[in-house]
């Protein structure tokens, strides 16, 4: 299978949004991608709680989901829409920070709520209060696919290696985690993140991201780390994609998912590690 990672700057504008991410799924299905996946907040980038107010709608209404979903059903295509900005109609008027991944009949094949809220002073600049505006998630999902079964995490849940741990012991050998990752913490963290949880857990990796300074009407600026990454099971960066926005791609082999368990079984070596009172 032919995956296709998507980097991109989202503005706070989910029609222009939607027209640029459509043309680059259709390349990308042009190119031979079976599997295309696109980062965090596809639909729209804000720092403004009023804009995301304005332009965000429910899951039912959200025209960038329909529009995705019709074109996957379209080229005959899987498609991870890392996420989107979703109304959740709760009284605190929180958002849903939710993925979709989306089948080549243009079915909603399952969805996951980020469960990990970024709510981190990375420095005196930079604070983040992803609970503000969102509402976390509450279970972890694997997804059944013809090319394996796909684990779905968002962003700062990277930083989770538990949750990976379980999605790879509930069978998933490709992990999701699209991305709208901080310039400073990216720089330190982002890579060797997705390569320990690719090594530890035996599974390709693969993070969609968001880069560059994100256009907007309102609000204050926002940018992100990019580096859009692929990960092999064995820890390889198969795919690095820098700072530019664009399409990259990589080979899914299911072998070598049972290549590298086989030489480290650490997965099978797992044990309870409940502390004893
Ligand atoms: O809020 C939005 O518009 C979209 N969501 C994000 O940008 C989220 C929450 S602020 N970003 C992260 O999780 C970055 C994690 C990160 O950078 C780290 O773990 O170091």
């Amino acid at each position: 299978m032919k995956a296709a990672l998507l980097q991109i700057t989202s503005s706070d504008d989910p029609v222009a949004n939607l027209a640029m991410v459509k043309a680059m799924v259709a390349e990308a299905a042009a190119n031979g991608a079976g599997f295309v996946l696109t980062p965090e907040v596809t639909n729209c980038l804000s720092s403004s709680r009023a804009r995301q107010t304005e332009v965000l709608q429910s899951q039912e209404d959200d025209l960038t989901l329909a529009g995705l979903r019709a074109q996957a059903a379209e080229l005959g295509i899987w498609l991870l829409i890392g996420s989107l900005g979703l109304k959740t109609g709760d009284a605190d008027g929180r958002f849903a920070n939710r993925s979709f991944l989306i089948n080549p009949a243009g079915d909603i094949a399952a969805w996951y709520d980020k469960i990990h809220m970024f709510d981190v002073d990375v420095d005196e600049r930079e604070t983040y209060r992803e609970s503000d505006g969102y509402r976390p998630g509450d279970r972890a999902v694997v997804a059944e696919t013809p090319f394996g079964k796909v684990g779905l995490t968002i962003c700062y849940d990277v930083r989770f290696p538990y949750l990976h741990r379980s999605l790879a012991q509930a069978g998933a050998t490709i992990l999701t985690g699209p991305a709208a990752f901080s310039p400073v913490t990216g720089q330190a963290h982002w890579e060797p993140l997705l390569r320990a949880r690719a090594i530890e857990t035996g599974c390709y990796v693969l993070a969609p991201a968001q880069t560059g300074t994100h256009p907007r009407t309102t609000g204050k600026e926002r940018r992100t780390h990019g580096h859009a990454m692929a990960i092999a099971p064995w820890g390889e960066v198969l795919l690095d994609m820098g700072a530019q926005p664009g399409i990259g791609y990589v080979d899914l082999d299911p072998a070598a998912v049972d290549a590298a368990r086989k030489r480290v079984p650490a997965l099978r070596h797992d044990r309870d590690y409940s502390l004893s009172q």
